[in-house]
């Protein structure tokens, strides 16, 4: 199934635009994973079976799995995903970028290696690097708009002939380079005015929102300014605030209550 599809099946299915992001840091793992062979795998593989009813995607992030020269884990999980909870997108978090002849090995990377649904990409080396990606239909092509940490504002607030350059960003994406329908964009909930804007820009095509729990977005600011007029359009990323919620032997169970709790909260605001 195309991204899309799946993640507004997903989105209904069940009822939640919480995206869990699986970010493994194995000093933080419970101390009864820690030693053992295929903790990384164990982990993870365990907060996906404990959420798989409760969310609208996952976002593994490939640093935190190339770090621990776990990559062939991430390609392990990413297929557990797709074979035990059908349906449900993956997004790659990769924020790749790079010219047109490199980015060909980026999609292959993604699409082929990792089997994943959806990709995180940098624009700013503009619309050729970006093109291997949009071509494949099939898939998300989630783009860096405005992002969460504080120096988001450094480049992307700067003023463009009378406009910051991140909302240069939002409208190039939304009026040229989404002709497959295939785009998202993704804005930090740490900056919900920025949030609003780049919703007012861009109709119905989905956020991915990172920056709320341990960065301490607002969830209530986040889905007002964010949501479409259908109360959807969005995937709400936690990763830490899920992932380490406990660090027993009751880890899943602890997962299982902070997604819970986000996705209700989400949806009292749609
Ligand atoms: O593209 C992302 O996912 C991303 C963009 C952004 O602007 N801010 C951001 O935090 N992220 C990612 O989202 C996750 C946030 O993790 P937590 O702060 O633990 O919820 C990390 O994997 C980040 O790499």
């Amino acid at each position: 199934m195309h991204f899309m599809q799946s993640l507004q099946a997903a989105w209904a299915g069940n009822n939640s635009l919480v995206c869990v992001g699986l970010d493994p840091e194995p000093a933080k793992f419970p101390a009864h994973l820690k030693d053992r062979a295929d903790a990384v795998f164990e982990f993870v593989s365990a907060i996906v079976d404990a959420t798989a009813d409760l969310v609208c995607a996952y976002k593994p992030q490939i640093a935190h799995f190339a770090a621990l020269r776990a990559e062939d884990t991430l390609e392990r999980l990413i297929a557990h995903i797709h074979v035990k909870h059908p349906g449900i997108p993956v997004i790659l978090d990769a924020k790749r970028g790079d010219i047109g002849s490199t980015a060909q090995h980026y999609v292959t990377e993604a699409f082929e290696r990792y089997g994943a649904d959806a990709v995180t990409l940098n624009p700013y080396l503009g619309r050729d690097s970006i093109q291997p990606f949009l071509d494949r239909a099939d898939k998300g092509v989630i783009l860096l708009c405005h992002t969460s940490n504080p120096g988001a504002a450094d480049l992307q607030d700067l003023d463009v002939g009378g406009k910051p350059l991140y909302q240069h960003v939002a409208r190039l994406i939304a009026q040229e380079w989404n002709t497959h329908g295939n785009c998202a964009l993704v804005t930090g909930a740490t900056w919900p005015e920025q949030l609003a804007q780049v919703r007012a820009l861009i109709g119905d095509i989905p956020l991915l929102v990172p920056g709320i729990g341990a960065q301490g977005g607002d969830v209530e600011a986040v889905v007002r300014n964010g949501r479409t007029a259908a109360g959807s359009g969005l995937m709400i990323n936690s990763s830490r605030a899920i992932l380490y919620a406990g660090n027993g032997t009751d880890f899943t169970q602890a997962a299982r209550n902070a997604t819970i709790e986000l996705r209700d909260t989400i949806n009292l605001f749609r």
